[in-house]
């Protein structure tokens, strides 16, 4: 059973068996979904019901994370415990030369694949690339229509082959073999052995589709100007191993260029929207460094990064300045906190090679727009030739637009390619998920209650609207579950030692539904949460999508989301109902045909404040809340009798601390 538990880490060593008896394959979404459809032909809408497996060897009751449905998938299994941070030897940093020879000795010749070939694979996988120049100039508006209509049929022949003309289906060999990295991408040894042995033995369909455009950007396509560098958006499902995909690029990339103890510093940034996900992109882009001598470290307030240009050219920081400079060879960090480092020393991060936003669109979006930008502005001014990706679940194309015409900027201008790897926007068809009408508040926790008692499967996150829901349902459940200790909360409000407490603890096992906020949402990888909660509906349907995708992650089965809603969410819950349908189907006909469609400005409003009963109120404020929207079962009375009798110890208090006051100053031999 303590295996059962220590594989809800990320990382955790269990005993040494061969690796192919522990290891299997990842379950790839194209394994379990049919295959990218021919273009021009209309995506068929999925019938495959999800395939909750059956925990055939413990009885459900006791199979808390779900082990026998997911056996085969024992990713974690060779990993290390969360809380174990690898101990990076650089001592062993190789030469990549060494690395090159034995690349070469590896490789054998082989018939590159034929277009055919490499067309059916990209198909079999789901990936499709497109490529972007072009779209940063405003769309040309349609002509008026002619009077004499062409025939409809002639028409839309002519349209679709203007778009396929404009368009061209870009033939990028995937990358089916991690042993490719060393063959014909010349991957760094170490590199290589790190991703062998945290368990990987084939490429997710994101690394087989961007790891081959990543390593070589000066891949030779058909579309594609010569030598001009590829710059990538992708858009690919949660928990398809996007992490990878970026860092093993930029580490091999860094390890290819000499330098010496003088010339290091930062080379690369990576950016993500919070605390926690900026800790764990650190924690795997170590795990994934051992050994090669490079550093990544997590940008703190009041430090200061220092670029590997800037210290070759003798840059020292402010002597008076007490601020510690971080050189590692990459940085990660959120972007205010960058680009707070950045407007106080700017000379400081001159140079910069490699720019990847993690989460693009949400550091895109209105909350986090104006410091990213400004963060890759800025890196942008000493490095004209910045080269950049994004990465994330889910992007509009207004983010898309936007990153286009950033990423134009870089000169040279670089030809930009977007990888979608299943069907774009959708939550993973390998998630059950239902949607619950509870028509109140109360109604929630009466679902919530019976969840706990008929089919509690730990890990489970719950998300809620706000700090104060969340805070707020947590000292309603907190004595819900026998043991003591099991139910926590987590938001932004709290310390950062407190955060990452918790995080920890969650990931050990300790904590077994742990409630939350958005804040949680993103990118955040717990191996084996079997259950998300959405307690308060998401605010949009990408963050629906990314809360669900806590489970279900690396392929594994039998991950579940419920998602509830009361009547003040009935307008709002149409596009979750469309995604849940358009992934694993589920939803009944006659729901979605009676679900009212959301507005446009509606769905920004939503977006913005939420789901106005649910906003955040003041304390003073609180009496006078629509009390239907509290979380709490006690009644009107137990609540006045409670708040009396807190006003009667606070006003006794007060009434002591006067007395002893007036007490001392009346022994000072004041004149009162
Ligand atoms: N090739 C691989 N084979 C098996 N597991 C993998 C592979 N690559 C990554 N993983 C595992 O998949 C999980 C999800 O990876 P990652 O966190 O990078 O997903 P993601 O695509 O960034 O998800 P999100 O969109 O939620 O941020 C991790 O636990 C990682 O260890």
């Amino acid at each position: 059973m303590t295996d059962v538990f220590r594989l809800l880490t990320r990382s955790t060593t269990l005993k040494k068996r061969p690796l192919e008896s522990v290891i299997s394959a990842p379950v790839l979404p194209s394994t379990t979904k049919q295959a990218n459809p021919a273009p021009n032909k209309k995506r068929k809408k999925s019938t495959t019901e999800n395939a909750a497996t059956s925990t055939a060897a413990l009885p459900r009751e006791i199979d808390f994370f779900g082990m026998s449905a997911h056996a085969g998938t024992a990713i974690a299994a060779t990993n290390k415990s969360a809380h174990e941070e690898p101990a990076l030897d650089d001592s062993d940093a190789e030469s990549q030369s060494s690395d090159e020879e034995d690349g070469e000795a590896q490789g054998g010749a082989v018939l590159p694949p034929t277009p055919e070939e490499i067309k059916s694979t990209l198909r079999q996988h789901k990936l499709k690339f497109t490529f972007l120049n072009g779209l940063e100039t405003p769309a040309v508006a349609e002509p008026p229509k002619k009077k004499k209509k062409k025939s409809s049929k002639i028409a839309e022949a002519e349209k679709a082959k203007k778009k396929k003309e404009k368009r061209p289906e870009l033939l990028v060999p995937p990358l089916t073999d991690f042993a490719d990295l060393r063959t014909k991408y010349k991957l760094s040894k170490r590199v290589y052995a790190n991703i062998l042995a945290q368990g990987y033995l084939t490429p997710t369909e994101v690394q087989m589709g961007a790891l081959p455009v990543f390593m070589n950007r000066e891949l030779e396509l058909e579309g594609v100007e010569k030598d001009s560098p590829i710059d990538l958006i992708t858009c690919a499902p949660t928990g398809s191993g996007k992490t990878l995909a970026y860092i093993v690029p930029v580490l091999n990339q860094l390890l290819a260029q000499k330098t010496t103890d003088k010339t290091k510093g930062v080379r690369a940034v990576i950016l993500a929207p919070t605390k926690e996900l900026v800790g764990q992109i650190v924690y795997e882009t170590k795990k994934l460094a051992k050994g090669t001598g490079l550093k990544v470290s997590q940008m703190k307030k009041g430090s200061q990064p220092m670029s590997a240009t800037a210290a070759a050219a003798g840059a020292s920081s402010d002597s008076t300045s007490t601020e510690p400079v971080i050189k590692s060879d990459i940085l990660v960090s959120t972007p205010l906190v960058l680009l707070h480092a950045l407007e106080s020393a700017p000379t400081l991060m001159t140079g910069i090679q490699h720019l990847v936003l993690d989460e693009a669109d949400v550091l895109l979006d209105e909350l986090f727009r104006t410091q990213t930008l400004g963060v890759w502005r800025q890196l942008r001014s000493t490095s004209p030739s910045l080269r950049a990706s994004l990465w994330s679940a889910t992007i509009s194309s207004s983010t898309e637009q936007l990153a286009i015409t950033e990423l134009s900027l870089t000169a040279p201008p670089p030809s930009i390619l977007r990888l979608i790897v299943g069907i774009k926007d959708t939550s993973l068809p390998t998630i059950k998920q239902t949607l619950t009408y509870t028509a109140t508040e109360p109604g929630k926790l009466l679902a919530l209650r019976q969840l706990f008692t008929s089919s509690l499967r730990p890990p489970i996150l719950i998300f809620l609207q706000n700090i104060q829901r969340a805070q707020a349902l947590y000292n309603e459940i907190l004595y819900d579950l026998p043991t003591p200790g099991r139910i926590a909360v987590l938001h932004a409000e709290l310390t950062d030692a407190q955060r990452e407490d918790t995080m920890r603890r969650f990931r050990l096992g300790e904590i077994w539904v742990l409630i939350t906020t958005d804040l949680l949402a993103r990118g955040i990888d717990f191996h084996g949460v079997q259950m998300v909660v959405n307690y308060d509906i998401p605010t949009s349907v990408a963050a629906y999508i990314h809360r669900v995708g806590r489970t279900g992650r690396a392929g594994r089965q039998g991950g579940e989301a419920m998602t509830y809603y009361t009547k003040e969410d009935i307008g709002y819950v149409k596009g979750i109902a469309t995604v849940i349908e358009k992934g694993t189907g589920g939803v009944q006909k006659w729901l979605l045909d009676v679900l009212p469609k959301t507005g446009k400005r509606e769905k920004q409003r939503l977006k913005k404040r939420g789901v106005e009963a649910r906003k955040v109120v003041k304390k003073e404020e609180d009496e006078k809340m629509d009390k239907k929207n509290r979380i709490s079962t006690k009644s009107g009375w137990q609540r006045k009798v409670e708040e009396r009798k807190r006003a009667a110890v606070e006003a006794s208090k007060r009434r002591k601390k006067g007395e002893e006051e007036g007490d001392e100053s009346g022994g000072e031999g004041g004149e009162e």
